[in-house]
């Protein structure tokens, strides 16, 4: 369908519900709306000024973030400095970024690459994989995160693709992106596990390894696009969240606009930096280090001039799995910040409600602490 489109006003007053259909129901996305040429924001877009950043906020990232880490230290002789750069990272910000993570680089431009093909099929071809459509429930394409319950839209489309077998991936995954995603997934798991298990092993309580593996076991990759944006000042690419797995393993091209909370309302922005990938401590991972590992709230800028692209590994546990601090942390702490909950239901909770900052930690949080 064509969108009559009213070019000239700062915030035209489109017919919310036409746009609403076009953009989310139809499966036009938020990049059938850009490549209808606007030159204007509609107003389902703008989202209030205190959601926005506005630059006085950002802060040098170089008093935050740690310098890119070196993973092949892990096998050498400075292993111990890398454990404590990688604790300290995790138990400070929450993010850090690694280089000789030992994924081909050639597979993340690959997986770049993918990403632009998949959102750079036609409408009708990505409306195939909406959630009403899609023949498999564990991949789906959208756009936004909750559309329905929320007032202001993202300016984000997404695939998002839960991993369960080769050939589940292989009939229903989209042939675009799937080999691809496929191979960056599982080049990714020694490093996945390197990683989880260094940080827990840095919380000092006994942990065998078959511990570690069932924190990490499941798999999800999201593919993210953030088309060219007329007004990035007045809307959002993701609204202010934390990620609900254990890590998130983050492939971001050379464009950025990926920023993470600190102190005093501050935000940094995380740099692209070629080769590296992005750790990101997830809600699961506070939760099993009773706190002491932060998810970080963070968000993403829209940009004017390119389109974005992102895609993100969760590793994550299996949904009947049982998340809350580690058995001997409460008592090494003296407190005990979280509660136990069942993955899936920390997970039907997560998307169950629009991004609010780190407010989903709420669901597993002891409120008068023991
Ligand atoms: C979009 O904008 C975003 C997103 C985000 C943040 C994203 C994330 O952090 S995503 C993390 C990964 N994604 C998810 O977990 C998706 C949410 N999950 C679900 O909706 C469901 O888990 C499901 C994927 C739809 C599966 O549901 P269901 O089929 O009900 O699952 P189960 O009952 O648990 O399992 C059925 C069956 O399958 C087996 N199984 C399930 N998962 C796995 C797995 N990963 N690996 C292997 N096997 C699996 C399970 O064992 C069961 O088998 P049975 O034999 O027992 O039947 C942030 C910001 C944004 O803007
Ligand atoms: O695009 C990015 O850089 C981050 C996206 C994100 O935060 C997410 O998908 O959870
Ligand atoms: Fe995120």
């Amino acid at each position: 369908m064509g969108l009559a489109l009213n070019t000239t006003s700062l915030v035209p007053n489109h017919d919310e519900a036409e746009l609403f259909k076009f953009i989310v129901n139809e499966g036009n996305g938020v990049k059938g709306l850009a490549d209808s040429n606007i030159a204007s924001l509609p107003p389902r877009y703008v989202h209030p000024p205190n959601e926005r950043i506005d630059p006085k906020q950002v802060i040098d990232a170089s008093l935050y973030l740690a310098k890119p880490i070196d993973l092949s230290g892990l096998e050498g002789e400075k292993k111990g400095e890398v454990i404590d750069t990688l604790c300290g990272a995790a138990e400070k910000l929450g993010f850090f970024q690694v280089v000789n993570h030992g994924v081909p680089l050639e597979l993340l431009e690959r997986s770049k690459k993918a990403a632009h093909s998949f959102f750079n099929l036609s409408p009708e071809k990505k409306a195939a994989f909406l959630k009403e459509k899609t023949p498999c429930r564990r991949v789906h394409y959208g756009t936004s995160f909750l559309p329905a319950k929320e007032k202001s839209l993202e300016w984000k489309d997404y695939l998002s693709m839960v991993y369960v077998s080769d050939e589940e991936a292989m009939e229903f995954w989209p042939h675009e992106c799937r080999d691809a995603v496929l191979e960056y997934m599982k080049a990714a798991n020694k490093m996945v596990h390197a990683i989880l298990s260094t940080l827990l092993r840095g919380l000092g309580v006994e942990l065998d390894e078959s511990a570690v593996t069932q924190y990490a076991e499941a798999r999800g990759v999201n593919m993210n696009y953030y088309p060219i944006c007329p007004r990035p000042d007045l809307t959002v690419g993701v609204g202010r969240h934390s990620d609900l797995a254990t890590l998130t393993i983050l492939l971001q091209d050379d464009i950025g606009g990926l920023f993470v909370k600190v102190e005093d309302n501050g935000w940094i922005e995380i740099p692209p930096v070629e080769g590296a990938l992005v750790i990101n401590v997830g809600d699961t991972l506070e939760i099993l280090s009773n706190g002491r590992y932060k998810s970080a709230e963070h968000r993403v800028i829209a940009n004017s001039t390119k389109a974005r692209v992102s895609v993100p590994l969760f590793a994550s546990p299996r949904s009947q799995t049982m998340i809350g601090p580690l058995p001997g942390l409460p008592e090494k702490d003296g407190k005990t910040v979280y509660r136990k909950v069942k993955f899936g239901e920390y997970t039907a909770n997560y998307f169950g409600a629009t991004h609010r900052g780190k407010k989903t930690l709420d669901f597993a949080k002891i409120t008068n602490e023991k």
